[in-house]
Order: structure tokens, then C-alpha cells, then sequence
């Protein structure tokens, strides 16, 4: 079966405030690079003409997209993160560019996260391809990757339908973006 496999890059900063990584509470940054497997949902024989499973261009356009204008220079908090006030009550217009996690913005949970996002668009695009797989390098020396169906694998949660879900430019459920 084939692979379709797009890497960009991206610049991020997070804390982890739970305990079990002290040093990582304080807000610091990472150049990450994010790698996605894409299939076709339906695999097919090429068909002799234009020989593709779906053009580059095509596949990546939004997710790339997204990447470029929401995911690149993020600010990655907890939901229950008290800097998420700061931002409300003092930077109100910086509040875009907040990701937002259920539990603490670890690479773990951001791999699943954006698995989810890039689901969703590319269901909104016609459901011909999804992602099968996903790689997460948060520095060169630590990566998380994960294959299969990311949503059984996210924390639970009352919410209908987080940012994840929606295929949107959006990061957070703290304001509504338009796609
Ligand atoms: N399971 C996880 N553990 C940790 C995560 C994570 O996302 N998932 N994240 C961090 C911090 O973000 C930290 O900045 C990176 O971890 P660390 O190993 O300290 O990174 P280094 O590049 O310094 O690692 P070296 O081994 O020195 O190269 C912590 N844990």
C-alpha cells in the first residue's frame, strides 16, 4: 500500500505543570518537526494516466497550511493552566495563538491533537486519504510517534467538539475562527 509522508517544521514553546517534569514548568521552547503518513481510504491500481495516489500539492495544502499560520510560534498550555488568565485578562488578542490541551501539552497529547486536526480536513476534503501514522520530533533527541486511531487514545472530555475536531484554523476552544 502506499505512503504518502510530508514533514514540516514548526517553532513552539510549552510548560508542563503537572510535577512529574519539574524543569519543564517553566516555559521554554522547541523547534519541532512533525511528520505525517497519509493512505487512501479506498486503495486503488494506479490508474496508467496520471499515476497518483492524490497530488502533494493537494494532500498537504491545509494542513500546511494550518501549520504555517496557527501551529508555528504556539504558546502550548493545559487547559487548567493559570497563564491561560494572563492572556484572557492582559493579551486578549494573543489568545489565537494559545494551544490549548486537555492535561498537559506534552508531545504525547500534541501528536494525537494534531492527528485529530489533520483528520478532520482531511475528511472536509472528501475522506479520499486519512492519516495513518504520525511522528513528533520535539528535540533531536526525543520523539513520540503513534499509529492507528487517535481519539480512544485522548484524555475524556464533556466538550462536544475540541478544536481537534474542527476543520478550522483554530487551537484552542477559547474563541471561534474562522476556516
Ligand atoms: N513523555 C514525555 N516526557 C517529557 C516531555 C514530553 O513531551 N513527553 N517533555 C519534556 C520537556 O518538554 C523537555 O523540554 C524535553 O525533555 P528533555 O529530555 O529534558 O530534553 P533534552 O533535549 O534536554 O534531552 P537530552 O537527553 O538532554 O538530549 C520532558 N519530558
Amino acid at each position: 500500500m502506499f505512503s504518502l509522508v510530508f514533514s514540516r517544521r514548526y517553532a513552539m514553546a510549552h510548560r508542563l505543570t503537572s510535577g512529574l517534569s519539574e524543569a519543564c514548568a517553566i516555559p521554554h521552547g522547541h523547534n519541532e518537526t512533525v511528520t505525517v503518513t497519509l493512505r487512501a481510504t479506498s486503495p486503488s491500481r494506479l490508474d496508467g494516466g496520471a499515476n497518483m495516489v492524490e497530488p502533494f500539492e493537494r494532500a498537504k495544502a491545509t494542513w500546511h497550511r494550518w501549520i504555517d499560520q496557527s501551529l508555528d510560534h504556539s504558546l502550548h498550555l493545559s487547559g487548567d493552566d493559570p497563564l491561560l488568565d494572563w492572556f484572557r485578562v492582559r493579551e486578549p488578542h494573543r489568545l489565537a495563538r494559545i494551544l490549548v490541551t486537555p492535561g498537559d501539552p506534552t508531545t504525547e497529547v500534541l501528536a494525537l491533537c494534531l492527528m485529530s486536526k489533520l483528520n478532520a480536513f482531511l475528511a472536509a476534503d472528501g475522506g479520499r486519504l486519512f492519516c495513518a501514522a504520525i511522528r513528533v520530533e520535539e528535540t533531536p533527541t526525543n520523539t513520540v510517534t503513534f499509529e492507528g486511531d487517535p481519539l480512544p487514545m485522548l484524555p475524556r472530555l464533556m466538550q462536544a467538539e475540541p478544536w481537534w475536531l474542527r476543520a478550522d484554523m483554530s487551537i484552542n476552544d477559547l474563541m471561534q475562527v474562522p476556516a
